[in-house]
C-alpha cells in the first residue's frame, strides 16, 4: 500500500489529531500517554531516543520503545535525535513497526544537544539535515516528521520549513521560541512565526508553546491556522487540560498510579517525577511530604505520600488559597516559571547583573552562542575544561556544602558540593538535594551522552 503523506497522513492515520503530547524525556512514557489520552490527548509523542544507542543497544530498544507496546497507545509517533542520515534511517527502520511515524528532533536546546551536536543545533545545517529526512522519507515505510524552533526572524523560519518540506518531512511541529529561550529565559513562544510557517508551507502544522488551557489551544489554532497544538509542560500540571477540566490533584495521581500498576514495568523516578509536578504547589505547603516523596523507594511508598497529600488537602480548612495561585493549590493548574531575577534584554542576560567570573563569561558566550565563533583552538582548550562551562541560567553558585561544610561548595549547584556530591552517587531524581535531575544519578540519557560527551554539571531539564 502506498505510503500516505501529509495532510491524508495526518487525516487517516492520525485521525486528525487536535490535541497533542509532547516528546517528553522520561516523562512521555508509556503509563503517562495512556492518562492523557484518556483525558482527551488524540496523539502522543514518545521520549526522544538516540537514534545511534537504539541501533547499537537491544536492551535499549526493548526498554524504550519494544516494550511499551500497547493497542490503546495509538497513533504514535517515535522520536529520535541524530545527526547522521545512516544512522538515523537504521535507528528508524527498527522502530518502524512500533508507531506511525518518525520524528526528527530538531529543536533540543540543552547544553548535552550541544555536546552531543543535534536537536536545535543542527538548525543551520540544512545539507545535513536535507539529506537525513529525504532518505528517511524514501527508505521508511512511515512518514517522517520534524520538530523544529523558530529562528529570530520569521522570513528565515519559513524558508528552513520550506526546506524540511521539500526534503520530505510530512508533517511539521513548531516550537514557537528560538535557541535561547530556555530555562530561566523560556518566556512566551511566538505564534506569528507558527502562522508564518502554516501559510507557507502544504504539510499539516502542529503549534507547540503558550498550550496552558483548552482556551489557549482553541485560540492557537484561530490565529495560526495550526492543523493541532502540542503541550508538555502543560500536560504534566494538568494531564486533563485537552478536556477542558481542572480536576483534584489526587484524582490524576491515583489514575496514573493505577495505570503505572496495570501496564508495569515503570522506572521508578518517572514516577516520582511525574508525582512532585502534579504536587507541586501542594509540596510547597506540605515540605515534610516532599522529602518523603523524594525519599521513598517503591511504587507503594509513592502513592502512600499521595494518599497523605490528598488527605491534608482535604481536612485543610485555611490558607488553601495562595496569593499567586488561580486555584487552590490541590487542583491541577499551570506552573508558572518564575520570571529570572536578573534583566533580561532580547533573550539574553544583562551581563553587568553577573559577577563576571572566567566560567560565567565563558558560561554566557556558549548559552548566546558566541562561543561558536571562537577560534579552534579556543574551542578545543575549552572542551578540555568542561569544568568551567557553567550555564548561567541555572546560576552557579558558590553555597556552603552540607556535607563537608566546603563554603565554595566546589561551585556545585546543588547543596552538597561535587565530591561530596559524587560519593553519595544519588540513584534517583529525587534523592538529588535540589530535587533535579543529579548527573550522578544513572540515568539513561546522561549514560548514553557520557560516552559521546563531556558530562556536564547542571541539570538535564532546566537547562
Ligand atoms: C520534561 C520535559 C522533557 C522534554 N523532552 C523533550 C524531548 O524528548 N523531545 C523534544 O523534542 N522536546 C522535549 N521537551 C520540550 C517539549 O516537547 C516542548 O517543546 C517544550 O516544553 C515547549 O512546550 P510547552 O510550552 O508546552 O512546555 C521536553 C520538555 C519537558 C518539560
Amino acid at each position: 500500500m502506498a505510503k500516505l503523506q501529509g495532510f491524508e497522513f495526518w487525516r487517516k492515520t492520525l485521525k486528525e489529531a487536535r490535541y497533542v503530547v509532547a516528546p517528553m524525556v522520561d516523562q512521555s512514557e508509556l503509563a503517562w500517554r495512556l492518562l492523557s489520552r484518556r483525558h482527551g490527548a488524540q496523539l502522543c509523542y514518545t521520549p526522544m531516543l538516540h537514534a545511534q544507542v537504539f541501533v547499537r543497544d537491544a536492551n535499549y530498544r526493548r526498554e524504550n520503545l519494544y516494550s511499551e507496546v500497547c493497542e490503546e497507545d495509538r497513533p504514535l509517533i517515535t522520536q529520535f535525535c541524530a545527526n547522521d542520515p545512516e544512522v538515523f534511517l537504521q535507528a528508524a527502520l527498527l522502530a518502524q513497526d512500533y508507531c506511525d511515524a518518525i520524528d526528527l528532533n530538531l529543536g533540543c536546546p540543552q547544553m548535552i544537544a550541544k555536546r552531543g551536536h543535534y536537536g536545535v543545533f543542527l538548525q543551520d545545517e540544512w545539507d545535513l539535515l536535507e539529506k537525513m529526512v529525504s532518505l528517511a522519507n524514501e527508505k521508511l515505510k512511515v512518514p517522517i516528521t520534524c520538530k523544529i524552533r523558530v529562528f529570530k526572524e520569521v522570513e528565515k523560519t519559513v524558508r528552513y520549513a520550506q526546506m524540511l518540506e521539500k526534503a520530505g518531512c510530512q508533517l511539521l511541529t513548531v516550537h514557537g521560541r528560538t535557541k535561547d529561550q530556555k530555562g530561566a529565559m523560556t518566556g512566551i513562544a511566538s505564534w506569528e512565526h507558527i502562522k508564518a510557517v502554516r501559510q507557507a508551507v502544504n504539510i499539516p502544522v502542529f503549534a507547540n508553546g503558550n498550550i496552558q488551557h483548552l482556551s489557549d489551544v482553541e485560540r492557537c489554532i484561530q490565529e495560526t491556522g495550526v492543523q493541532g497544538v502540542m503541550s508538555a509542560e502543560g500536560n504534566l500540571h494538568n494531564p486533563a487540560l485537552f478536556e477542558g477540566r481542572s480536576p483534584a490533584v489526587w484524582e490524576m495521581a491515583e489514575e496514573y498510579l493505577e495505570v503505572v500498576k496495570r501496564y508495569p514495568p515503570c522506572t521508578l523516578s518517572y514516577v516520582r517525577a511525574h508525582l512532585f509536578k502534579l504536587w507541586h504547589h501542594t509540596l510547597q505547603i506540605h515540605q515534610d511530604l516532599r522529602e518523603e516523596l523524594a525519599k521513598v523507594k517503591t511504587l507503594e511508598g509513592l502513592a502512600d505520600v499521595s494518599k497523605q497529600l490528598r488527605l491534608r488537602c482535604q481536612v485543610q480548612t485555611g490558607n488553601i488559597l495562595s496569593n499567586t495561585l488561580p486555584f487552590p493549590h490541590w487542583i491541577c493548574q499551570p506552573y508558572v516559571r518564575p520570571v529570572p531575577k536578573e534583566t533580561v534584554t532580547n533573550g539574553n542576560i544583562h551581563a553587568s547583573v553577573l559577577k563576571k567570573t572566567v566560567c560565567q563569561k565563558r558560561a554566557l558566550e556558549d548559552c548566546d552562542g558566541s562561543a561558536d565563533t571562537l577560534s579552534k583552538n579556543k574551542q578545543k582548550k575549552r572542551s578540555r575544561n568542561p569544568k568551567k562551562n557553567f550555564c548561567p541560567e541555572q546560576k552557579p553558585k558558590y553555597i556552603k556544602c552540607e556535607q563537608c561544610g566546603n563554603p565554595k561548595g566546589n561551585k556545585c549547584v546543588f547543596s552538597l558540593c561535587r565530591g561530596c556530591c559524587k560519593k553519595k552517587a544519588y540513584k534517583e531524581v529525587a534523592d538529588c538535594p535540589s530535587n533535579h535531575l543529579c548527573v550522578h544519578k544513572p540515568h539513561t540519557h546522561w549514560r548514553v551522552e557520557a560516552v559521546h560527551a563531556v558530562v556536564s554539571t547542571y541539570c538535564v531539564h532546566s537547562c
